[in-house]
């Protein structure tokens, strides 16, 4: 188990997603994306669904942090945010199960802890990863004894929308990695350039992150395109 969190240490994570409206989505290309990290130098994969993980551990012989996006009615937590989908990815032995942590009401009515206590139960040695959106959820899900936590979800949930961790000096990863004790904390979510990898792998943090501006070519595009308008 420690030896998954040692092979990670200040390593490039690459998640590798592509939902169904987008141009990649495909377990395929998911998986040729992970061995096009692996060649670059990752030390990790994060992956979303059974068939992208399972397609991806075909391909690479590196650590799996896997998800599974599921939206629930009108619900927002959609990262891992059942049982159900918990119970899916250990099937795939996905080395570390990430799911949403933030303070929002899940869609079974189960508050973070109960939630917590579940999974525990069920595969007491299975790493888990907070997705959290604050230093207040960060603090929580280190207590309840998470071995990870990441600002996934800052700038996703009402209270942050838009932010981004760069913002502020990089205010909201420096509280967090202040404030947790025990957890590892890893830098996700819009860095976008080497030089903000960088930057947060000098503030204490066990590892990065970095999805679309590596996989998600159309973010890419979008980059150049916008740089170059007049
Ligand atoms: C908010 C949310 O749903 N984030 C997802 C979590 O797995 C992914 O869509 C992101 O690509 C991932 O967090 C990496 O972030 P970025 O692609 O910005 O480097």
């Amino acid at each position: 188990m420690q030896n998954v969190l040692d092979t990670i240490h200040k390593g490039l994570i690459v998640s590798c997603q592509a939902l169904e409206n987008e141009p990649l989505h495909s377990s395929f290309i998911m998986g040729r994306m992970a061995v096009a990290a692996k060649e670059g130098g990752a030390k990790c994969i994060r992956a979303n669904s059974v068939a992208d993980i399972i397609e991806i551990k075909k391909n690479v012989d590196l650590p799996v942090i896997g998800i599974i996006k599921q939206v629930y009615g009108q619900n927002d937590v959609y990262i891992t945010p059942t049982m159900t989908e918990i119970d899916a990815l250990m099937e795939t032995k996905a080395e570390i199960i990430a799911t949403d942590a933030t303070a929002r009401v899940r869609p079974d009515g189960k508050s973070l802890e109960q939630f917590y206590d579940e999974i525990r139960a069920k595969y007491p040695d299975v790493l888990l990863m907070a997705d959290v959106s604050s230093k207040e959820e960060a603090i929580y899900a280190d207590e309840l004894g998470f071995d990870i936590v990441a600002p996934t979800l800052y700038g996703y949930t009402n209270e942050t929308s838009g932010q981004k961790i760069y913002h502020d000096d990089y205010a909201v990863l420096k509280d967090i990695v202040q404030v947790v004790k025990t957890a590892k904390v890893i830098a996700e979510g819009n860095v976008i350039t080497p030089e903000i990898a960088r930057s947060v792998l000098d503030m204490n943090v066990h590892a990065v992150v970095v999805g679309g501006a590596i996989t998600r070519p159309q973010q890419i595009t979008k980059r150049f395109v916008d740089a170059i308008q007049e």
